[in-house]
């Protein structure tokens, strides 16, 4: 089983700023051609949110400290009827620098009404759009029909909100 990560940098929401989320367009890898959120797969000996902190680096060069991160879902990826992967996602109001391109993404921020998600992962807006107004979720996706996950059929899906997400991570 693959563990991963996502990290949305949340900005705006005062004094009448829409309220935005970076994401990116990634260029390559799974979920190739697709709008995400910066993140990617843990290293060894490394915890999710250092994962997510050395992938935001690494995609946007955006700084974000580990303890700022704010867990808001977990997402378990099963393909065929076998885990594939389990996703932690992040949420931070608070990041240092300019978002910058790089090989693996084109970052973008876009207004939380405006999310592509016909451009997305299929199982996305059933959670993200929640996740984007603060509310934390647990879920589950069944996909089928072999690998890369990016071409298996979503199939089936099973949602928890406002749940309290587990404290290790
Ligand atoms: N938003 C969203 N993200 C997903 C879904 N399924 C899924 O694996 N992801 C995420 C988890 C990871 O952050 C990312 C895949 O990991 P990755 O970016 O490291 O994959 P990759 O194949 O490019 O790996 P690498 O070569 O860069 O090591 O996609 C999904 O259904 N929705």
């Amino acid at each position: 089983m693959i563990e991963a990560t996502l990290c949305f940098p949340l900005r705006g929401d005062v004094e009448g700023d829409a309220k935005e989320v970076l994401l990116i367009e990634k260029r390559r890898g799974l979920g190739q051609g697709w709008y995400n959120g910066p993140g990617g797969k843990l290293e060894a000996d490394e915890t999710p949110r250092e994962c997510a902190v050395r992938e935001t680096r690494e995609e946007v060069d955006l700084a974000v400290d580990p303890d700022d991160l704010e867990r808001a879902a977990e997402l378990t990826f099963v393909l065929d009827g076998e885990t594939h992967t389990f996703c932690h996602v992040y949420v931070t109001e608070t990041f240092e620098g300019q978002p910058r391109e790089s090989p693996e993404a084109r970052p973008e921020w876009v207004a939380i009404e405006e999310v592509p998600y016909d451009r997305m992962w299929e199982d996305d807006r059933l959670w993200l759009p929640g996740v984007l107004e603060g509310r934390t979720v647990r879920g589950e996706f069944a996909f089928e029909g072999g690998r890369p996950l990016d071409e298996a059929e979503f199939v089936g899906h099973d949602l928890e909100w406002d749940v309290p997400l587990s404290e290790e991570f």
